[in-house]
């Protein structure tokens, strides 16, 4: 029972630093791109393009619903929004700029969780 109630008190810690991470990212200056899911109407492409698309909102709802199960999970979704940023814009477009800043500061954060 010592065991389960550890590992039950640290998946709480987890989710709470996971939520904190992800207000800190929302709240990033460069987040702008990242916010809501691509508009496929605005841009046509995107659909075909990315087979996974994910956005900030997504994750915070993914969060709030329980979706994961492992803070690693948190992160992978994370990253798939700079690699879906990466393929889809050059890396010298203001887009493509904000997604390699914003994940140079997640994985500051996340490698101090
Ligand atoms: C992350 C991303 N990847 C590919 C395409 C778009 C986006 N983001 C949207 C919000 C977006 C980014 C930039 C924009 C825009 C919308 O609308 C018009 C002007 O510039």
């Amino acid at each position: 029972a010592k065991k389960e109630k550890t590992s039950a008190r640290r998946a709480k810690q987890d989710l709470a630093s996971c939520k904190n991470l992800l207000s800190c990212l929302e709240c990033h200056e460069h987040a702008w791109p990242f916010l809501l899911p691509v508009n496929t109407k605005q841009f046509p492409q995107y659909k075909k393009a990315i087979k996974t698309p994910m956005d900030l909102s997504t994750i915070k709802r993914k969060l709030q619903e329980g979706s994961y199960k492992h803070k690693g999970e948190f992160a992978s979704d994370v990253r798939l929004i700079f690699s879906n940023c990466e393929e889809f814009n050059e890396d010298y477009s203001p887009v493509g700029r904000a997604g390699h800043c914003m994940r140079q500061y997640f994985e500051q954060q996340w490698a101090q969780m």
